[in-house]
C-alpha cells in the first residue's frame, strides 16, 4: 500500500501531540504514515513528551512522499509542505495556526486525489483559526469536497459528502453539518435526506460487504408523535425513506431520535442516519471521545480523522489522549486497503 499522510492539524492544538504519541507508542500502524507539516512544531511535540517523562521519538525531515516507508519505527518523518507557521501560541486562536492547518489539508487532498497517498489522516484544526486564516470552508469536510471537485472538474453540487461517526457500538451519518440549528432545520429537505441515505448506502455497503441496515431518526420529538410535535417526518423524512426503498436502500424509520441510538447500539441496524450535527454526534461522542472516528464518505479519496477537536484547554500539558487518532489510522487503512482489494 502507499504511504498515508496525517496532516498535523492546528499547531494550537494537540495535534502535533497526539501525533508524537501515535508514532511512539504503535510503530507497526504507524509504519508507512508520514505527517504533512511544520518539521520545528514536530520536533516541539516530541520533545515535550521527554518533558513529561517518556522518552521523544526522533523527527526527520523527508523530500518525498516515497522516503515514508524507509525511516526507522517511532521516528517521524515529516514532509515540510507548508511555510513554517510564525508566532503560534499554544491554546488561542491565530491566523497562522489555522493557515499552517489548512495548507497542509489542501496539499495532503491533492496527493491523495493524484493517487500519491493511500489515505489522508486529519488531525484536527481549529475553526475559527482557519477562517481567521481566509479559508471560506467551515471544516475540512466541505473544504476536501471541494477539491475533490476541482480535481474532477465538477460543480461542488456534483460530489455530494456526508460525515460519518463510527465507534465500535456505533456509527452515525448527518444530513447536514455545520450550520446553525435554524438552518440545520430548514436543510431537512427530501433530496438531502435521499441523498444522504444513497450515500450511505454505496459508502457503508462497500465497507462493509453488504448492504447496510439503516435506521432513520425523526427530526422532532417521538418522530412528531403522529404529527402532534411537527410535521417533517410525515411530509419530508417518511418519502424519502420510501423512495429509497425503492432503490433496493435497507432504511427503515423514522423512529424516534431519542431511543433510536440505542437500537442501533444493540444490533437492530448497522447505521442511524441523523438529521443534523448534534444529534447524531452526541450519542457517539458521549460513548468516549477515544473510540470514535470520522469519515468522510463520498470523496473520491478516503479520509478519515479523530471524532475530537483541538482540544485548546489542554494543549502543551502532555496529556492528550492519542487513542481516537490511532483508531482513525486504522480505520483509514481499512478502507485504503479495502480499495486496492476492490472490496
Ligand atoms: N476533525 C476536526 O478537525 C475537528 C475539529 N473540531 C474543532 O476543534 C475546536 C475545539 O472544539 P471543542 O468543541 O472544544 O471540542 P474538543 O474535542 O477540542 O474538546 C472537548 C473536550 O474534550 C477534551 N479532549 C478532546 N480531545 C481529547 C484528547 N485527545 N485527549 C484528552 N481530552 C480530549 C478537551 O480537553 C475538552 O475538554 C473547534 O474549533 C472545533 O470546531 C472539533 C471536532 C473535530
Ligand atoms: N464535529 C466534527 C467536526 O466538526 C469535524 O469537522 P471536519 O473538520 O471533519 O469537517
Amino acid at each position: 500500500m502507499k504511504p498515508i499522510a496525517i496532516t498535523q492539524g492546528d499547531p494550537a492544538g494537540i495535534g502535533p501531540e497526539i501525533i508524537a504519541k501515535a508514532f511512539r507508542d504503535e510503530a507497526d500502524l504507524t509504519r508507512a504514515c508520514f505527517v504533512v507539516g511544520d518539521l520545528a512544531m514536530m520536533r516541539q511535540a516530541s520533545q515535550s513528551l521527554a518533558a513529561f517523562g517518556r522518552p521523544a521519538v526522533p523527527v526527520a525531515l523527508i523530500e518525498s512522499i516515497e522516503e515514508a516507508g524507509s525511516v526507522p519505527p517511532r521516528c517521524i518523518p515529516v514532509l515540510q509542505a507548508i511555510a513554517p507557521p510564525l508566532g503560534v501560541v499554544p491554546g488561542q486562536v491565530g491566523a497562522a495556526a489555522g493557515r499552517a492547518a489548512g495548507d497542509a489539508v489542501v496539499w495532503a487532498a491533492r496527493a491523495a486525489l493524484r493517487g500519491d497517498v493511500a489515505a489522508i489522516v486529519t488531525a484536527p484544526l481549529h475553526k475559527e483559526s482557519l477562517h481567521a486564516a481566509g479559508f471560506t470552508f467551515p471544516g475540512h469536510t466541505e473544504l476536501l469536497q471541494a477539491e475533490s471537485a476541482a480535481h474532477l472538474g465538477r460543480p461542488v453540487s456534483d460530489v455530494p459528502v456526508r460525515m460519518m461517526l463510527a465507534n465500535e457500538e456505533l456509527r452515525t451519518v448527518l444530513v447536514s453539518i455545520h450550520m446553525s440549528l435554524r438552518h440545520a432545520i430548514e436543510a431537512v429537505r427530501f433530496d438531502g435526506v435521499l441523498q444522504t441515505l444513497r450515500i450511505t448506502h454505496a459508502a457503508l455497503g462497500a465497507a462493509l460487504g453488504k448492504a447496510p441496515r439503516i435506521a432513520v431518526a425523526g427530526l422532532n420529538p417521538h418522530a412528531g408523535e403522529g404529527g402532534l410535535f411537527g410535521s417533517e417526518e410525515r411530509e419530508i423524512i417518511a418519502p424519502a425513506i420510501a423512495a429509497s426503498c425503492a432503490e433496493g436502500i435497507d432504511a427503515h424509520g423514522p423512529y424516534a431520535p431519542d431511543t433510536v441510538f440505542m437500537r442501533a447500539r444493540t444490533g437492530e441496524f448497522d447505521v442511524v442516519v441523523a438529521m443534523y450535527h448534534d444529534q447524531g454526534l452526541i450519542p457517539v461522542k458521549y460513548l468516549g471521545v477515544e473510540q470514535g472516528v470520522n469519515v468522510t464518505l463520498g470523496l473520491p479519496l478516503v479520509r478519515t480523522s479523530p471524532d475530537h477537536g483541538t482540544a485548546f484547554d489542554i494543549a502543551g500539558k502532555g496529556i492528550a489522549d492519542p487513542a481516537s487518532l490511532l483508531a482513525a489510522i486504522r480505520m483509514a487503512r481499512a478502507l485504503a486497503s479495502a480499495q486496492v482489494s476492490g472490496g
